[in-house]
């Protein structure tokens, strides 16, 4: 049976009014919402929600019910998805990723890098974190604003996965980091990917679940601390995240399904952290938070 897509269009505020109301009329049940950005010059974004064709009446009536109060005069578009050619699809997983300067390329695209991109060269492995996924994509683009707006002096990467989000921090700046994650096995992918990104020194890379080792008291505190793990944990590491971060430090989180960042600002703005931006990808958020 055929997927399709319910969408609406508006601005970016609009967008995000209208996830609201969406994640209210659906709630925990079994249908993906997301905004995508259309056109960032003219402010055109869609609030999508996914269902099966045989769902797509009862739904279209819904998405309606919610949005007549604030939005009476927005049609409802809809769209079939076409079935994917898996394939395809793992092919184009290989294709290199750009997420503002920087392009996360497999050793294949080595020619594809121009000259003013940062490359980042990791090839799909055992660790999470090809540059692919809207998280980490989200995150590279955050760190790259965080990082010419403020002097960052030192950095945290937990979760590091691949290493992608460390490296990244690295070639932007000659600062120590440390890169950490609860499965062994990201590690030893992570400190590949870190010699074969040319880094010999800098990163520091260590097993730990949230922050139970003495290398975050030893390293930090931290000026930045990037964390792409999932809501829920991040929602419980919230404190102790605090308490590593330095006075006016920055922090960029992701791994959080667009319905679910207000649970976690929640938790963060309990903690002194601020909302500066969230930006969207795929129906995931990356939120950047400051001290307030
Ligand atoms: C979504 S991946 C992110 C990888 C990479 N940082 C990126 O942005 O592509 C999340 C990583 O966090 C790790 N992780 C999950 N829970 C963790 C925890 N409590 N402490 C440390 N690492 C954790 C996982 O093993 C995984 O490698």
């Amino acid at each position: 049976m055929s997927e399709i897509r319910l969408y609406v269009t508006s601005t970016e505020k609009g967008a995000a009014e209208i996830l609201d109301i969406l994640s209210e009329v659906f709630g925990e049940e079994d249908f993906a919402i997301a905004t995508t950005e259309v056109d960032e010059k003219k402010d055109i974004w869609e609030a999508s929600v996914y269902m099966l064709a045989d769902d797509e009446e009862a739904v279209r009536e819904r998405i309606a019910e919610g949005l007549a109060r604030a939005f009476p005069d927005l049609e409802i578009q809809r769209e079939i998805i076409p079935d994917i050619d898996w394939i395809a699809k793992s092919l184009e997983g290989l294709k290199p990723v750009r997420a503002g300067r920087f392009i996360v390329h497999g050793s294949h695209d080595r020619n594809k890098v121009k000259v003013n991109d940062i490359a980042i060269e990791i090839d799909a492995g055992q660790a999470f974190g090809t540059g692919h996924h809207g998280t980490t994509a989200g995150c590279l683009e955050v760190i790259e604003e965080v990082m010419r707006a403020r002097t960052v002096r030192n950095a945290l990467d937990l979760g590091t996965g691949s290493g992608v989000l460390a490296i990244a921090v690295r070639k932007l700046a000659n600062i120590p980091v440390l890169a950490t994650d609860i499965d062994p096995v990201a590690v030893r992918v992570a400190r590949e990917n870190v010699r074969r990104n040319g880094i010999a020194t800098g990163i520091r890379l260590e097993t730990a679940p949230g922050f139970h080792s003495p290398a975050f008291g030893r390293e930090g505190p931290f000026d930045l601390i990037i964390a792409n793990i999932l809501a829920r944990p991040l929602m419980k590491m919230a404190p102790q995240l605090a308490a590593h971060l330095a006075p006016g430090g920055s922090v960029i989180l992701s791994g959080i399904l667009a319905t679910q960042r207000w649970k976690v600002l929640a938790a963060y703005s309990g903690v002194r952290l601020a909302h500066v931006r969230t930006i969207w990808r795929n129906g995931w958020v990356t939120i950047h938070l400051r001290h307030d």
